[in-house]
């Protein structure tokens, strides 16, 4: 059967649309190098092939005709994937010189980066590099992965990258193309910048050391260990830790991301717990941070073990929650009217915007852009900044809460030193009344109040020391009752005790003089001193204050007069000599009182 020709012209070109299809599918579309913006990015022009099996050769993924690649819809980023990506990339040099290009992976953590370089359908370079490599096979000793790529005039290439993780995450990946001038001109400000943020946070670190070891506050401490945390994080984040610190050592770098992301947490926790004080603001969050802290220092044995993908699945989590936990937390507790508080809310939102955002791009919410790639270091920079003011006003406050401190425990030492000292002064007081009672108590003759025996004896031997001393007369004078015991007897021991309290107040009455006193020597016995007084005036005296009781005219059924009456021995030395002692004129005194009662009583008789 003869096939006409239309249809076989129609079968051929049905055929040959086909194939340009299938290649159609597979090719990539060439970028010309003119007329590109600089950095020219170039997510959009790359097709993208997962490899689940991690089987295909860099020659099968470009040669085979039916594998899937489909065009990147903007910055490539897998995140949690256990397959391998494949990206192709054709670039075509439309101008009349060759030129050279640098393509940027512009990630500094993308484990493994394969890059091979097609020209006219073979493989004609390849670079094994990522941040798990060691750093000496970028053919660019740059922080992150970047090929140069000379091109003829007129010439096309075709890129080939195969991207492979150590346990499943894959980092954003964006794809840019600078002249060399463009990328002179990039690292050289990149440069800069980070030097100056370095410096920076080196400043701040040392600065908030010698603060934690000056004044021994735990919230310097805790400080200085978040920032130091931040710090090792950022250095592994950026790639400046994989190019300048350990560059033979990739591993150290992985360990070192995973150990501080937990620790971040961790300081950043335990300092906002204190810094905020929580505990006692706001006490349920207080707990909830607790917690979080507690799980954050559960993540760390995971980053020893290298479980890298496993760690950020959770501790991403684990970050979301915290960051707008402590934010909330600030913010009522700003609301409390604690004004670190609001230091802390302030310093700690662009830190939580930039990280926020990088958060969103590692889990592909958003895409990546120069401001999405550098917000974390603005942010933190701001933080820092920020925080170094909050520190310093904490400072303030500490000091100011230590002179408040000192002061009020001068007052209080103060006020216990008065409290002290009039209890002191008190004691002494009711001390001192309490022995002048005690004195008086011992001089005083219990029933009617006179001075005692005791006092009696203390001082006639004082006042004759005395007039002994100054030349001075003195006058001694025995009383006695008469007739006491008949009155007792027949009034009753109670009636005479009346008695000698009548007597004692008859007496007193009339001694009044600085110079006399008068005792109750016992019984019915008193004696009065005089000092410094005259023969005749002592006698009168003496006489009068018998007749004073005579005068009160007690009845006394027992004695002839009958009333109470007095009968009085009296001695009166101008000027006692020493042979004149006490007891020798109280025994010529005495002996006078006899003469009186034995005269019949009721009068005075004055020694010789
Ligand atoms: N009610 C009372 N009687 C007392 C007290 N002390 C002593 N007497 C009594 O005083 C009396 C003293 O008696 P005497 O010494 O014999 O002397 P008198 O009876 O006063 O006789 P003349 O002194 O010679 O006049 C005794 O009966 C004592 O018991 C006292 O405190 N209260």
């Amino acid at each position: 059967m003869r096939i006409p020709a239309f249809a076989l012209r129609a079968w051929l070109l049905w055929l040959a649309g086909l194939l340009f299809c299938v290649l159609g599918w597979a090719q990539p579309v060439a970028v010309s190098l003119s007329g590109l913006a600089e950095p020219a990015s170039l997510d959009t022009y790359a097709l993208v092939l997962e490899d689940r099996d991690k089987r295909l050769t860099p020659d099968e993924a470009l040669t085979q005709a039916h594998l899937p690649w489909r065009a990147a819809d903007g910055v490539v980023n897998f995140s949690f994937s256990d397959s391998v990506y494949w990206l192709r990339l054709r670039l075509h040099n439309d101008g009349p010189t060759s030129v050279t290009r640098l393509l940027e992976a512009g990630s500094a953590l993308q484990d493994m980066v394969d890059y091979h370089l097609v020209r006219q359908g073979r493989i004609v370079q390849t670079v094994e590099t990522g941040d798990r490599r060691p750093f000496d096979r970028r053919p660019l000793p740059y922080r992150y992965p970047v090929f140069p790529i000379a091109l003829a005039a007129g010439e096309t290439v075709e890129v080939l990258l195969r991207l492979d993780t150590h346990d499943g995450l894959f980092e954003a990946l964006p794809l840019r193309l600078r002249t060399p001038a463009g990328f002179l001109h990039h690292s050289q400000i990149e440069n800069v910048a980070f030097g100056a943020y370095y410096g920076a946070v080196v400043a701040l670190l040392l600065y908030n050391l010698l603060l934690s070891v000056l004044t021994r506050d735990r919230v310097f401490v805790l400080y200085v260990l978040y920032l130091a945390s931040y710090t090792v994080w950022n250095l592994c984040f950026t790639g400046f830790g994989l190019q300048h610190l350990w560059p033979e050592n990739p591993h150290l770098g992985h360990t070192l991301i995973s150990t501080t992301v937990p620790l971040i947490a961790l300081t950043l926790t335990l300092f906002s717990m204190h810094y905020l004080q929580t505990a006692t603001r706001v006490p349920r969050v207080h707990r909830m941070l607790r917690w979080l802290a507690v799980l954050a220092v559960l993540h760390l044995p995971l980053a020893w073990l290298d479980w890298y993908a496993a760690l950020f699945l959770t501790v991403m989590p684990l970050l979301a929650l915290l960051l707008p936990l402590l934010l909330a937390a600030a913010f009522v507790i700003a609301r409390q009217g604690y004004r670190p508080a609001l230091f802390y809310l302030v310093a700690w939102a662009p830190l939580a915007v930039g990280a926020g955002l990088t958060l969103a791009k590692i889990v592909g919410w958003i895409e990546a852009s120069p401001l999405v790639e550098y917000s974390l270091n603005i942010g933190s920079a701001l933080e820092f900044t920020l925080l170094a003011l909050a520190m310093a006003d904490a400072l303030n406050r500490l000091k100011a809460e230590k002179l408040q401190a000192e002061q009020q425990a001068l007052q209080v030492q103060r006020a216990l030193a008065a409290d002290l000292e009039a209890k002191v002064r008190e004691r002494t007081q009711a001390l001192e009344s309490a022995n002048a009672q005690l004195q008086q108590v011992a001089i005083t003759d219990a029933l009617t109040g006179v001075y005692n025996r005791r006092s009696f004896d203390a001082t006639l031997r004082r006042e004759y020391n005395r007039c002994l001393r100054q030349g001075l007369p003195l006058a001694l004078c025995v009383m006695d009752i008469d007739h006491f015991k008949p009155y007792n007897d027949a009034l009753g021991h109670q009636q005479g005790d009346q008695a000698l309290v009548a007597v004692a107040q008859a007496l007193a009455a009339r001694v009044q003089r600085s110079t006399e006193y008068l005792f109750r020597l016992g019984g019915e016995e008193f004696a009065v001193l005089m000092v410094d007084e005259g023969r005749e005036r002592a006698l009168r005296q003496i006489e009068a204050l018998r007749d004073a009781v005579e005068a009160m005219a007690l009845e006394h059924p027992a004695s002839p007069r009958g009333c109470v009456t007095l009968s009085c021995g009296l001695v009166w030395v101008a000027q006692p000599t020493v042979e004149q002692t006490p007891d020798v004129l109280y025994a010529e005194a005495d002996k006078a009182l006899y003469r009186a009662k034995q005269a019949g009583r009721n009068r005075t008789e004055m020694a010789p």
